[in-house]
């Protein structure tokens, strides 16, 4: 039996819990008669108000498309423009509704809709944007006014041993993930978004995924990722409001020049390509040792079933019965003074090479409160040691300053802009 939406969503920090559309803070979740709000369908429908972005600790769909954009104005007004545009349509399309539906459609223009998403439900769509680095500054210049408001934390990643990027896959000043339960619904909203853009903003890059690899609150199922593993086991999840706190929410005395992030998140983007087909040839003792965690139920390799707390020091006949270079030990927060990171990636695969392998992979997403210290020293760890290396690439990558919520007649990046 699901959890109630209270026991899921009642205590995000706003404090308030109603249907979307009730105009209250918190996250609201509105489905036909259903009460558990934790498990998306192609009937569940997010609020776009609220504290927060919706697509961060709302409950994980099925479907990404995510889109990096290079600003091509140099004017500030058009870059707000934009902003108060894309929020109007983003409000539109998480509900369900047409873009530009109010106004009148005439017959002799382009109509304000591209339709593909016409009679389809909401179907859990969510739109979470980000402001990259080079939003604020760009070859040294102030771009847009907002170079003294960028946040210390929001610069270029550093490179990372084993990296192979790719920068037509890399950075962006503008971010949107857009996460549904039908590809279709995810596809249009990143497509009518591009086309307001026009002018003002073009599409650098962007991702397709499918098949969430994580969960995010405590109903949902634990999804499996292309090495055929569960992954999201020790995510933290929406429930866990000390742990979203501590490690995803941005507070105003984190970057007191920054403080317009104040209940945002930074959004880590990867691209991480998986050599599957030498992974398909290993046996299943060596992934497990990889991984850390039986294939099975992914339960940790010291004992005990997916739940249980992996025990570090149980000794097997020849080591720990948790490899040194396990996954899930370089990851842990024991080895990463006490760190978390809250997990929302996707599975992928954009066609093969000219040897038939498949370019295939996991897009990994991660938010987190900072960067530098919540997400850097871990994958320097994991970059340098982990056995997981060994089938990994990773091949684009970008980061991404997640404002907060949009209150009710507000636009995004207000308290950046306004
Ligand atoms: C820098 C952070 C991480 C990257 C990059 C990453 C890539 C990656 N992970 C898997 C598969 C699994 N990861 C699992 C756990 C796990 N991974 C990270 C971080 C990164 N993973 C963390 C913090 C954790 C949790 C560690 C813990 O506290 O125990 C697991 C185990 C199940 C689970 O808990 O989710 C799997 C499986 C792949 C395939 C991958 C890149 C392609
Ligand atoms: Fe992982």
């Amino acid at each position: 039996m699901g959890l109630s939406r209270r026991q899921v969503f009642g205590a995000t920090g706003a404090g308030a819990l109603g249907l979307a559309g009730a105009g209250v803070g918190g996250w609201a979740v509105a489905r036909d008669g259903g009460d558990a709000g934790a498990v998306t369908s192609d009937r569940a429908r997010f609020a776009f108000h609220g504290r927060h972005q919706a697509g961060i600790v709302t409950p994980a769909q099925d479907r990404l498309h995510f889109a990096a954009f290079d600003v091509t104005t140099s004017s500030r007004d058009d870059l707000v423009g934009l902003l108060r545009t894309w929020t109007a349509a983003a409000e539109e399309m998480t509900r369900g509704a047409e873009v530009g539906g109010g106004s009148p459609q005439p017959y002799d223009a382009p109509p304000t809709d591209t339709g593909e998403a016409l009679g389809l439900p909401p179907s859990g769509l969510t739109l979470t944007f980000g402001f990259g680095p080079t939003l604020f500054t760009k070859d040294g210049r102030d771009r847009f006014g907002i170079a003294d408001a960028q946040p210390a934390s929001l610069r270029e990643l550093p490179h990372f041993p084993a990296d192979a990027l790719r920068p037509e896959r890399s950075g962006g000043d503008l971010c949107v993930q857009a996460c549904a339960d039908d590809p279709q619904v995810a596809v249009h909203a990143i497509r009518n978004l591009s086309r307001l853009a026009f002018g003002t903003a073009a599409l650098r890059w962007s991702q397709l995924g499918f098949g969430r690899t994580s969960s995010t609150t405590r109903s949902q199922a634990t999804p499996r990722n292309l090495f055929g593993f569960k992954d999201g086991t020790a995510n933290i999840k929406a429930e866990d409001t000390a742990e979203t706190d501590r490690f995803v929410w941005v507070r105003p005395e984190d970057d007191p020049a920054a403080d317009w992030l104040a209940g945002g998140s930074y959004l880590v983007a990867r691209r991480i390509n998986m050599r599957i087909e030498q992974w398909d040839s290993t046996s299943l003792a060596e992934q497990e040792a990889v991984v850390g965690r039986d294939r099975t139920e992914g339960a940790p390799l010291s004992g005990g079933t997916e739940r249980s707390d992996p025990d570090f020091s149980r000794q097997g006949s020849s080591g720990p019965l948790i490899p040194v270079d396990a996954h899930v030990r370089l990851a842990h927060p024991a080895q990463n003074r006490g760190v978390q990171l809250l997990r929302r990636g996707y599975n992928f695969t954009d066609g093969n090479d000219d040897l038939g392998r498949l370019d295939a992979g996991l897009f990994f997403i991660a938010f987190v409160r900072d960067p530098v210290t919540g997400y850097v020293p871990m994958q320097n760890r994991l970059s340098k040691s982990d056995a997981m290396m060994e089938y990994l690439q990773h091949t684009g990558s970008a980061l991404f300053a997640v404002p907060p919520g949009v209150r009710p007649g507000h636009y995004l990046g207000q308290t950046l802009f306004g």
